[in-house]
């Protein structure tokens, strides 16, 4: 049965008592409201547009799209203020965790600091890393927490204190656990808060063999694996440089393929904006011309020296005033609209109707010929229908910025195994290189002081964490680009690769279903 994208849009412009008018394209029909869906409602906006593609029974459908469960409680901690009468003021802060679902366990998402933190974003972003895992083969389902602070606001005492408790209403509802849920980073958080969680965990589950793995993102020192802090920047490059490398995808857009030499900008300069505009540029060959931070955007249209840049971050705490570009005090979005590059690579922007308001209309045609996904959801359904009527190429989040969960997926391996990946094999491996170089040798085989440690070096658990990251990106883009061309050939028109995405998503997850045993694919009924 073809499933008509009408139910799960009728229902939800009934809640915001709009007629439903009924279109090819679910985001067309929001924005004739001129007013934007919540994060959560875009979420399912995407979910009903793909699932109207599959041939998945209408009520698995609307089962599988649900938030299985989600909490919020609110705690309280001593912040650092004094009251007049000497004692420390109590701060109480609001938190959630969602878990969109339990078709697989544990539930995997990271853990986001921000004033701006809701159930509708945490219920969002925790359905996204569902179809996320989905895509990239990673055997979770999908989960999210927030805590509504701001982190800038707060000294490193306060934010540990708010980290310990937050982990303790975790353990209490059981919403925390190697087999259970294990959070990871994401906005305001890093190896840092979870190097906290797991100390807090451990303290309280000290029995738990496999309990290092109850958190991902932690650092080397307490049961992390190497690579994990730059993953998701490296996935984004080897998502992009894989599409640059499609002659047929490049030709489409107007340009050469490879990423040497390409132009890109940068939106957020954090943990994944900066990691990816140094991999474009010290791996790829590219040059990152502009970069914009809450404060502003630099300018430097033969490129931004990465490294140097960080640097001078990490000193001054902005990117504005680097000595080496042209810093512009305006709204950050507005470099959007600059010169011609292969991608405006978004690796912040929340959700939000700014982004339709301030970018989408303002881009030119081909002015970028991709809008890259690196942040979660940074797209309103109208932001995303106005670029894709441009003909841009949006690469969409739930695959783009998979590198984390994938890196995530082997810390939680090696954590649950206790032992460090390639201790087992590295010297066995180093040493039949060895062998294999002297008999090449013997037998007079000329062979550089490179290539011998080439063939002799044992991979490192680094190496061998980027390898993983390297294949599965390559071969979630191979699936998607297959289930893009299918899906064209079946209904004979455009498919966007966040809808190719998404079916693909759909259709791990609900075949999951059906194999375990609670549905029929035959029936009607769940
Ligand atoms: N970390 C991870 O492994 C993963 C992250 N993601 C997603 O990537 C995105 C970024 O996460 P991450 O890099 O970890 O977050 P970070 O907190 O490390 O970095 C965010 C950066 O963007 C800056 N920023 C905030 N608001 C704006 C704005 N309006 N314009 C420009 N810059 C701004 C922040 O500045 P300030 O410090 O002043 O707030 C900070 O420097 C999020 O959507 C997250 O969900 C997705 C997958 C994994
Ligand atoms: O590393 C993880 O487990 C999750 C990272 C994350 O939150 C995300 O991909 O959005």
């Amino acid at each position: 049965m073809m499933r008509s994208v009408a139910g799960g849009l009728r229902r939800l412009l009934a809640a915001q008592h709009v007629p439903f008018r009924a279109s090819s394209s679910a985001s067309r029909a929001m924005s004739t409201t001129g007013q934007e869906p919540s994060f959560y409602q875009a979420v399912e906006i995407y979910f009903d547009e793909a699932s109207a593609l599959t041939k998945h029974n209408e009520r698995l459908l609307d089962d599988i799209k649900e938030v299985d469960s989600l909490i919020s409680f609110t705690f309280s901690i001593e912040g650092d203020k004094m009251d007049d009468q000497g004692r420390r003021v109590l701060t109480k802060i609001k938190a959630y965790r969602a878990q969109h679902s339990h078709h697989r366990l544990p539930c995997k998402g990271g853990i986001r600091y921000s004033p701006d933190v809701d159930a509708d974003e945490v219920k969002a972003l925790a359905s996204l890393m569902t179809w996320k895992c989905a895509v990239v083969d990673v055997p979770f389902g999908g989960g999210k927490g927030g805590v509504v602070i701001d982190p800038r606001k707060m000294s490193e005492r306060e934010l540990e204190k708010v980290t310990r408790a937050y982990t303790l209403q975790l353990i209490r509802h059981n919403y925390i656990g190697p087999g259970v849920d294990v959070p990871a980073p994401d906005m305001g958080t890093g190896a840092r808060e979870m190097a906290w969680i797991i100390d807090t965990y451990r303290g309280i589950r000290p029995d738990d063999v496999s309990g290092q793995g109850a958190v991902t993102g932690k650092p080397l020192e307490m049961g992390g694996i190497a690579g994990r802090t730059e993953a998701t920047g490296l996935g984004v490059y080897f998502g992009l440089r894989d599409l640059c490398g499609h002659p047929e995808i490049m030709e489409k857009v107007g340009l050469p393929t490879g990423t040497k030499d390409k132009r890109i900008v940068v939106q957020g300069f954090g943990n994944v904006g900066y990691h990816t505009a140094l991999f474009f540029q010290q791996r790829g060959g590219a040059h990152v011309i502009a970069i914009a931070e809450r404060d502003g955007y630099i300018y430097n249209e033969n490129g931004i020296d990465i490294p140097k840049l960080k640097q001078y971050f990490d000193a001054n705490g902005s990117i504005m005033g680097f000595p080496a570009a042209e810093s512009i005090v305006s709204c950050p979005r507005s470099l959007l609209l600059g010169d011609s590059c292969l991608t405006a690579l978004l690796a912040v922007l929340r959700y939000s109707a700014a982004f339709h308001q301030c970018i989408a209309p303002l881009t030119h045609k081909h002015a970028h010929p991709y809008t890259s996904n690196a942040a979660n959801g940074p797209l309103t359904p109208t932001a995303d229908t106005i670029l894709n009527s441009r003909g841009i190429v949006i690469v969409p989040d739930l695959y783009l910025n998979a590198g984390g969960v994938v890196v995530s997926y082997f810390e939680w391996l090696k954590n649950l195994s206790n032992v460090r990946f390639g201790r087992l094999n590295r010297r066995f491996d180093e040493s039949r290189g060895q062998k294999i170089v002297d008999i090449l040798k013997q037998t007079g085989v000329q062979i550089t002081a490179e290539e011998e440690n080439r063939i002799v070096r044992g991979a490192s658990e680094r190496d061998l964490a980027e390898s993983g990251l390297e294949d599965t990106m390559s071969d979630s883009l191979v699936q998607i680009l297959r289930q893009q061309a299918e899906l064209e050939k079946e209904t004979k028109t455009n498919v966007s690769l966040r809808v190719a995405a998404f079916v693909l998503a759909i259709n791990k997850v609900a075949n999951v279903r059906y194999k375990r045993g609670l549905v029929n694919p035959a029936s009607s009924a769940i």
